[in-house]
């Protein structure tokens, strides 16, 4: 908690003490004041944000968030996807959807982002994020940050959303992935994996504060392969940085996937004992292992967070 907020706390508490009682409209306003918090506060525990990165391009980052969604849209709960890979975005594709709109026009204005979303099998709703429109590959942080805000206005917020960033260290990667819950970085077995995995976790530790990570193994031939490349990861990061490094899962080599995509959809909805879609669905089953999220301090810009005050900085 910034000083500024912890003197104008302390204020609030000497006023309790020291203020006359109110009068019955003055009580009112308190009651309204602490229902509007309390709204605030289920918002921010219902749902629970979870950023799918990875760092370097084709690792599988969308095929990850795609059907770890899904699973858990199967499982029946309720989940949303954003696609924030902005410009080159194409969930759309990998679950057969034709947007009309897209984060282009919810920054200009003429829609909300209520409008954007789409709904997919098994119920997943999700947000487009727009392909080919050179203004979204280009995007400010001013931008990045309106579209996580513009989260807190959903009527009715999902149990969870899935974000899936785009690939490189850039600030957007950044920012998305340090408004979430949770951090789910995707490697396969590639030394440059490994290494952009490295340098995203690094700036996420260093310049955003984010202080634990997931680890899925990706396109990996078995489960000890899997596991040797979180512990390569985890070493180099144990060494250099202060961050928390848990192993989530792994998703072997499995040809039905690109199947998946020339047929528009996922593979744990289309082949749902194939090897892959086994993978996705015990990383859902992960996802329900996870305690309580550290819920955002009022210091960040985070998704659901009943707020908008743009943090010091972007
Ligand atoms: N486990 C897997 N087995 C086989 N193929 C896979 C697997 N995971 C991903 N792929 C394939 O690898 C390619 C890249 O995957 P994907 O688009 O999900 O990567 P990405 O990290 O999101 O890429 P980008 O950063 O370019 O958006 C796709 O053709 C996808 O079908």
């Amino acid at each position: 908690m910034s000083e500024a907020m912890q003197v104008n706390q302390a204020a609030g508490l000497q006023n309790l003490f020291t203020s006359p009682a109110p009068s019955p409209r003055e009580e009112r306003d308190i009651y309204h004041q602490a229902a509007s918090l309390r709204r605030v506060s289920q918002k921010r525990r219902t749902t629970r944000t979870i950023a799918v990165a990875g760092g370097k391009g084709g690792v599988g980052k969308t095929t990850v968030a795609v059907n770890l969604a899904m699973s858990m849209a199967m499982a029946g709960k309720d989940v949303m996807l954003l696609d924030a890979d902005m410009g080159v975005a194409n969930i759309d594709v990998h679950l057969g959807l034709s947007p009309t709109r897209h984060i282009g026009h919810l920054l200009e204005g003429h829609c909300t982002l209520q409008d954007l979303i789409l709904t997919a099998q098994n119920g997943l709703k999700v947000v487009p994020g727009g392909s080919g429109v050179r203004r979204l590959a280009k995007m400010g942080n001013g931008e990045h940050a309106a579209v996580i805000r513009a989260f807190d206005e959903l009527i009715q917020p999902p149990e969870l959303l899935i974000v899936d960033t785009s690939a490189g260290v850039a600030d957007n990667v950044a920012m998305f992935a340090a408004a979430a819950d949770d951090v789910v970085i995707v490697v396969c077995d590639e030394l440059a994996s490994l290494t952009d995995a490295y340098a995203l976790i690094k700036i996420l530790a260093h310049d955003f504060g984010v202080r634990r990570f997931r680890v899925v193994a990706n396109m990996v031939r078995q489960a000890s392969d899997a596991k040797k490349l979180y512990e390569k990861l985890a070493r180099v990061c144990g060494r250099f940085l202060d961050v928390a490094l848990d192993y989530m899962g792994m998703v072997p080599h499995d040809e039905w996937l690109r199947q998946a995509i020339r047929r528009q959809g996922a593979v744990v909805d289309l082949w749902p004992s194939s090897r892959a879609a086994l993978g996705f669905k015990q990383l859902a089953g992960a996802v329900d292992t996870w305690g309580e999220p550290a819920y955002p301090d009022l210091g960040r810009i985070a998704f659901f967070s009943g707020q908008s005050v743009p943090a010091a900085g972007w």
